[in-house]
């Protein structure tokens, strides 16, 4: 039997029609994306914004083309009211926003600092919807998200989706580009040891972090009693991939260098939507204070602490903050 489509996993699901219609979108802005990826280095797009090319043009940043290949796609669907980008200040509203209509946030393209060493990158959403006629407001909490996924642009172009009961994983055709689902039921183990943060950070850290990297680092002789190992690609999609496909924790915590933003990673487009996936494949998100889910947005390009993956690593950072908090 062949794999269905993802169009036919979504209507299979129960994913509501108009939803379906997004996520073609998405999946088609995706494709397009991942084309635009494979062929920057050769097209001389990898620059940063405000170069000129050699015609005299002003070059666009593969994170720019990328928005604006998100906004073409998905501005078309229907019932999306609004967009809400990485990429750009304000939110875009399309129309007059209706009870049930679609806000869709997203990230156009996440880890772009590894565009030029060719190394994985991707794109995250999050979809949410109006509340009510008229209503304007894009501030609702994770809890709200009525989708969610990411697709990754690595060796192969993936696509993974998730309405919070599953997570599934599709691959795309390198000659039709359509995407089949090859990874259904994706899970996140409880148990690992592996995880992921930038160390060079460290003398930012606050306790509860440094304790549990000593504590990894120090390996079978240190408190944990086992070894861990460590990988740390600076792509948050390549990284939640990774542990999407063989466990592992994830953090980009506050630190006394971030502490003012509250963190690195944007709340909306990015912890958000990774939170809903992992979540879903039996994993947990956090900040460290509490799911990063029920954090009450203040601003739709908030930053916020974040630590997800495996249930039981989370759980035991989760212990050390309150350790932290309680001394
Ligand atoms: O360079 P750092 O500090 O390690 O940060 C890496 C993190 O920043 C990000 O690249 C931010 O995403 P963008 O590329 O969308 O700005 C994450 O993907 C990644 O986890
Ligand atoms: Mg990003
Ligand atoms: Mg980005």
């Amino acid at each position: 039997m062949t794999a269905p489509t993802l169009r036919r996993y979504l209507t299979q699901n129960s994913f509501d029609p108009d939803l379906v219609f997004l996520l073609e979108d998405i999946a088609s802005a995706s494709r397009l994306i991942a084309g635009l990826v494979r062929r920057g280095a050769f097209e001389g797009n990898l620059g940063a914004a405000g170069e000129i090319n050699v015609q005299g043009e002003a070059q666009k940043t593969l994170d720019i083309m990328a928005n604006d290949v998100f906004e073409r796609e998905c501005a078309n669907s229907p019932r999306v009211a609004a967009l809400v980008s990485e990429e750009v200040e304000e939110v875009t509203w399309l129309k007059e926003p209706q009870k049930g209509d679609y806000l869709l946030y997203f990230d156009p393209l996440d880890g772009s600092s590894n565009l030029d060493v060719n190394l994985s990158v991707g794109s995250i959403f999050s979809v949410m919807q109006v509340q009510a006629d008229g209503d304007r407001n894009v501030l609702h909490n994770g809890r709200n998200q009525i989708c969610a996924g990411y697709a990754i642009y690595g060796p192969s172009t993936m696509f993974v989706v998730t309405k919070g009961d599953e997570v599934a994983g599709f691959s795309s055709d390198p000659d039709t580009g359509e995407f089949s689902l090859t990874h259904p039921k994706m899970t996140v183990p409880a148990e690992t040891s592996e995880y992921a943060i930038n160390t060079s950070r460290a003398r930012y850290w606050y306790t509860p972090v440094s304790r549990y990297v000593d504590e990894a680092v120090a390996g079978k002789e240190g408190p944990r009693g086992r070894s861990f190992n460590m990988r740390w690609t600076a792509s948050m999609v390549a990284d939640v991939h990774r542990i999407l496909t063989r466990g592992g924790v994830f953090l980009y915590p506050a630190d006394s260098n971030n502490q003012k933003t509250g963190g690195k990673l944007r709340l909306m487009y990015e912890a958000n939507p990774m939170a809903m996936v992992i979540e879903a494949a039996g994993g947990a998100a956090s900040t460290g204070q509490g799911a990063i889910m029920d954090v009450a947005p203040t601003a739709p390009h908030q930053r916020v602490p974040v630590i997800l993956g495996s249930r039981d690593e989370v759980a035991v950072l989760d212990s050390y903050h309150k350790d932290a908090a309680d001394s």
